[in-house]
């Protein structure tokens, strides 16, 4: 569903997210087919919600194709399907993943950062904040089963779970590639990775914009675990069934407590990253420099 479709729905809509993706971005027979064997499914265009095989946990795909890019779309879809895991009572953990074969999320949809208006930038950018808020700060157990490449915003979105376990494929690449773009990851990217992985390394993973195969990542602690393909999902179920032996009271207090410092920082300047993004992002020469990456890109194939 387009957003100007969901920003167009009366107001009691948005506020019941819940409704919205079961009426409204389902089709009628899809939503009416939500319920199996007791437990809800749901989905949106973008992202597909379903029980796992384990009581309390959902796992949630991202299937924007061909590569999960994060465009405004996804964005406010991935925070109105975690918000509507939070409100439901039956569920405690979510595993993230990939619906989209070889790519967990190239990050950043690059057309959202290229030749719009200066408008467009900040909503853009203001879904970005809130996606990373929403899912750094969130009560739920997050457990990333990454499947694919997971460049940048990828990358990001990863670092907001609690805990990362990658497939182990080497075109599988992990990082902050910001500066290959010639662009600067903002604060509270830099602020997620050294949280992760600590000072001295992210000065050189963020400063080189490295993109590391899987047993880098494990050993510099980007990810906890590399386990083989086939093994990903199951693995995730066992790290979650740990983190919900944790009284959830107890463990989301003492997530806030670890987690809500990094978050105000954000929080407090909101406004002035959004205009900093929308000025940085209208250079012309941050333009071309984007320009030139996303047609690389695309040529690659030819
Ligand atoms: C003050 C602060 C200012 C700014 C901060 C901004 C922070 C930015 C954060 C970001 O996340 S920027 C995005 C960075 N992402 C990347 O560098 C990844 C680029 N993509 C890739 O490396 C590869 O596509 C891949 C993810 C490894 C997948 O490779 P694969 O071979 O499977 O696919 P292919 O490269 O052929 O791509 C298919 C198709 O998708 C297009 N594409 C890829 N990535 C993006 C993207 N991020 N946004 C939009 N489109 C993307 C690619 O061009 C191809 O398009 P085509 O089919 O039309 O040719």
């Amino acid at each position: 569903m387009a957003l100007t479709a969901v920003l167009r729905l009366p107001a009691r809509a948005l506020l019941r997210p819940w409704a919205l993706l079961r009426g409204v971005a389902l089709g009628r027979t899809e939503a009416a087919a939500g319920i199996r064997n007791g437990a809800r499914r749901f989905g949106s265009q973008h992202v597909l919600v379903e029980p796992a095989a384990a009581a309390g946990v959902a796992v949630m795909k991202l299937r924007n194709p061909p590569v999960n890019s994060l465009s405004l779309e996804l964005l406010t879809e991935l925070v109105i399907s975690l918000e509507k895991l939070e409100n439901d009572k039956v569920f405690r953990g979510v595993i993230l993943t990939s619906d989209c074969p070889s790519v967990f999320s190239s990050g950043l949809d690059l057309r959202e950062l290229c030749g719009r208006n200066p408008a467009r930038y900040a909503e853009f950018w203001k879904a970005v904040q809130e996606m990373w808020l929403r899912f750094y700060l969130s009560n739920l157990v997050l457990v990333a089963a990454i499947n694919g490449a997971c460049p940048a915003g990828g990358c990001l979105l990863s670092l907001t779970c609690d805990y990362r376990v990658l497939a182990d494929n080497p075109k599988y690449l992990m990082g902050l590639n910001e500066t290959l773009l010639g662009i600067v990851a903002p604060f509270w990217f830099k602020d997620s990775i050294m949280n992760t992985i600590g000072h001295r390394a992210t000065e050189q993973a963020l400063q080189l914009g490295s993109l590391l195969p899987p047993a880098e990542a494990l050993q510099v602690g980007m990810v906890d675990q590399v386990v083989p393909e086939d093994q990903l999902l199951s693995t995730a179920l066992s790290v979650m069934a740990k983190w919900l032996a944790v009284p959830d009271h107890a463990r989301q207090l003492t997530k806030s407590m670890i987690r809500q410092a990094t978050a105000d920082r954000l929080l407090k300047q909101r406004d002035a990253d959004i205009q900093n993004f929308v000025s940085f992002i209208s250079k012309d020469a941050i333009q071309k420099s984007l320009q030139t990456y996303l047609e690389k890109l695309k040529q690659k194939k030819g």
